[in-house]
């Protein structure tokens, strides 16, 4: 593989992520590969939230942030789990550097006019600081925090929005969405779940329709086609395990491909 891979890592399943994965990310790092790790730790901010008597709203999947939950969210986001991944990287024999979308305004938002409070839209996505860490042989961990324009304002991003924004800015070759499902599940006839191979942007707007896809899945679905729209080869939604990551780098057909059309065959096929 020769093109930049974006793992967005997402906090349903931080906790679960074993040793092997982080392993995985170290061994692809050792053979060239060029890894940006985007974060997010939804389950861990309603947590503190919780510790401080905040109740937690979401509005189709994104968080809703007065001035205080703001302080939790950069409180969590950028202090624990920034610095969590990067010591597992550490440990598992990777070089990692973790800075915040704030850092560099590597996340360029102005407020959302939506009734959300302090939730951003992203206007840019600067390489800058990414493409430095790269260079210096490092994973860039990056924080879905985001800052406007003068720089006073921060701002809550969710992160697969944050992932997707970045892989595009970065022209990834793939984007790896990792969460605590093997992919978009379906009922079935007989009443049971399985996973997606594939999907379209017309697929997934009647499964948003049926309320197949709901909640937190509904920001990665369209930050996946947002992601793909914007020049980004491949998108992959898949669980956080070694097999799963290393899989999809060696073009395995693994968890959810997210494609434009049902039509549209990806470079090389995939
Ligand atoms: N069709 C679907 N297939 C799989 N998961 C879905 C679907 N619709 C909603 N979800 C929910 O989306 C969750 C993953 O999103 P989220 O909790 O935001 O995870 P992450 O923290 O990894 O971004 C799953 O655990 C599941 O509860
Ligand atoms: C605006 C918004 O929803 N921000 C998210 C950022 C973290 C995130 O996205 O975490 P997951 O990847 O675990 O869902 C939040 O506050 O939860």
């Amino acid at each position: 593989m020769q093109g930049i891979v974006v793992i967005k890592c997402g906090g349903s399943t931080m906790d679960q992520l074993p040793d092997s994965f982080f392993q995985a990310i170290a061994g692809l790092q050792a053979q060239g590969q060029e890894i940006v790790i985007v974060h997010g730790g939804g389950p861990a901010i309603n947590n503190m939230l919780d510790r401080v008597q905040i109740t937690p709203q979401f509005v189709d999947g994104l968080r809703v942030t007065c001035e205080d939950t703001l302080r939790v969210v950069e409180m969590v986001l950028c202090g624990s789990i920034n610095k969590a991944l990067v010591k597992r990287l550490t440990q598992a024999g990777a070089k990692a550097w973790g800075v915040s979308g704030i850092d560099g305004q590597t996340l360029l938002a102005t407020k959302t006019p939506r009734p959300l409070g302090w939730v951003g839209e992203i206007k840019k996505a600067d390489t800058t600081i990414p493409k430095a860490i790269l260079g210096q042989g490092y994973v860039p961990v990056i924080a879905p925090l985001s800052v406007s324009e003068d720089g006073a304002e921060t701002f809550n991003v969710n992160a697969d929005v944050a992932a997707g924004a970045i892989a595009a800015a970065l022209s990834a070759e793939k984007l790896i969405m990792v969460t605590d499902v093997p992919g978009i599940m379906q009922p079935q006839p007989d009443g049971t779940k399985a996973v997606v191979p594939a999907t379209s942007a017309e697929e997934i707007q009647e499964m948003i329709q049926t309320e197949v896809i709901t909640g937190g899945m509904i920001p990665k679905v369209q930050a996946a086609l947002d992601a793909l729209g914007q020049g980004v080869e491949q998108v992959v939604i898949c669980r956080g395990t070694a097999e799963d990551l290393l899989g999809v780098c060696a073009g395995q057909a693994v968890g959810t491909t997210v494609r434009m059309n049902v039509n549209y065959v990806q470079r090389g096929g995939k």
